[in-house]
């Protein structure tokens, strides 16, 4: 399976974590260690059971087994004595709707013991970090979802958490308040926060994470160093060209002949007149547009293709990437890829 350890000194410990929902394993003996000052992440696609296991760690769900230690607590035996450790986000917001954006802050600030003026302080802080100054004295409910996303993670750490956990921070948000959170978790990871953060948007993981665990049907499958994973094709060289000739025959008929001719590379024929290669050795265009045009085509671009984190999780599990996306976008969710 191939766990790779942090170095460092840890503060979260997993092992042997599962838990089952009638016939479903949602999490199957799931070890991994998270360092200090780590952004970790935790990425799968629909039901991978990703929100299983971080609401395992947080002590929102009781594990069948295992074992999670945050900072040396045992976090099952004793589930609250690591809260004052963490800081949650979880996917759906836990706030109270009827409450102001400066309410609800105080009432988290008043729930993790910070003295009542400090509690107002810090909340119109955070209001102001978040870009909801403005909004602080309206209701939680009448706040738009980036928005209350904002303040969900505003609440998350409020107390100044060591470790945040974080569950698909950016699904279903429009994509500039997407890019405000990603810029919010990447400026709390250079303070020093340790971050858990669970996605199924591969790119952001790829900007984000130090290190990412993937999980596939309850089981990690791999985790690894970003520089790890990319190892692998960023010996590859890949090519994607888009020419005049749509039919998909005719292009399936071209990707055999391209193949023919040029054994080393390997030649997928892909949507709408793209041709995507790919070979061991650095790809010399000319010859395969002269080709192409042979045949009748006429190519507009050739793009060389930077490896990237995708092409690894299809490698590892088989999956494809996008289809993953899409599912997000199908169930109404917006993404926030930007
Ligand atoms: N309360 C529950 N009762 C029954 N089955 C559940 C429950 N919660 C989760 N599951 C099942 O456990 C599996 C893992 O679900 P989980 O929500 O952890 O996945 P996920 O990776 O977070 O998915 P998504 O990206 O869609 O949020 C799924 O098959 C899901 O249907």
């Amino acid at each position: 399976m191939g766990v790779e350890q942090p170095l460092g000194s840890p503060i979260l410990e997993v092992q042997g974590l599962h838990k089952r929902f009638g016939s479903v394993q949602a999490v199957a003996q799931v070890d991994f260690t998270v360092a200090q000052g780590e952004l970790f992440g935790f990425l799968g696609p629909n039901g991978a059971g990703k929100t299983t296991t971080i609401n395992m760690l947080t002590g929102l769900a009781r594990p069948d087994g295992g074992s999670v230690r945050i900072a040396g607590i045992d976090c099952i035996a004793n589930p609250r004595a690591a809260q004052h450790l963490i800081g949650v986000v979880p996917d759906e917001s836990n706030l109270y709707p009827e409450l102001s954006g400066f309410d609800n802050l105080c009432f988290c600030a008043a729930l993790y013991g910070l003295p009542r003026r400090e509690r107002q302080l810090r909340a119109r802080q955070l209001l102001d970090q978040f870009g909801l100054s403005a909004a602080a004295d309206r209701k939680f409910s009448q706040y738009s979802k980036g928005m209350k996303r904002k303040l969900t993670i505003a609440a998350g750490i409020i107390h100044r958490p060591p470790i945040l956990f974080l569950d698909e921070p950016t699904t279903g948000i429009d994509v500039a308040s997407a890019r405000q959170v990603r810029e919010k978790i990447a400026d709390l990871h250079r303070q020093g926060t340790t971050i858990f953060l669970t996605t199924h948007y591969i790119e952001e993981a790829e900007r984000l994470c130090q290190r990412i665990a993937f999980i596939v049907a309850g089981r990690i499958v791999r985790c690894a160093t970003l520089g790890a994973l990319l190892e692998p094709v960023r010996q590859r060289h890949q090519l994607l060209i888009s020419c005049t000739l749509s039919d998909r025959v005719v292009m399936a008929e071209l990707a055999r002949h391209l193949a023919a001719v040029f054994p080393a590379l390997q030649v997928q024929a892909g949507a709408a007149g793209q041709i995507r290669l790919e070979g061991e050795q650095p790809i010399a265009v000319g010859p395969l547009v002269r080709l192409i045009e042979a045949q009748g085509g006429e190519v507009f671009e050739a793009r060389r293709l930077q490896p990237n984190l995708e092409e690894v999780f299809l490698q590892i599990t088989g999956l494809d990437a996008q289809a993953l996306q899409g599912e997000a976008a199908g169930r109404g969710r917006r993404g926030g890829q930007a």
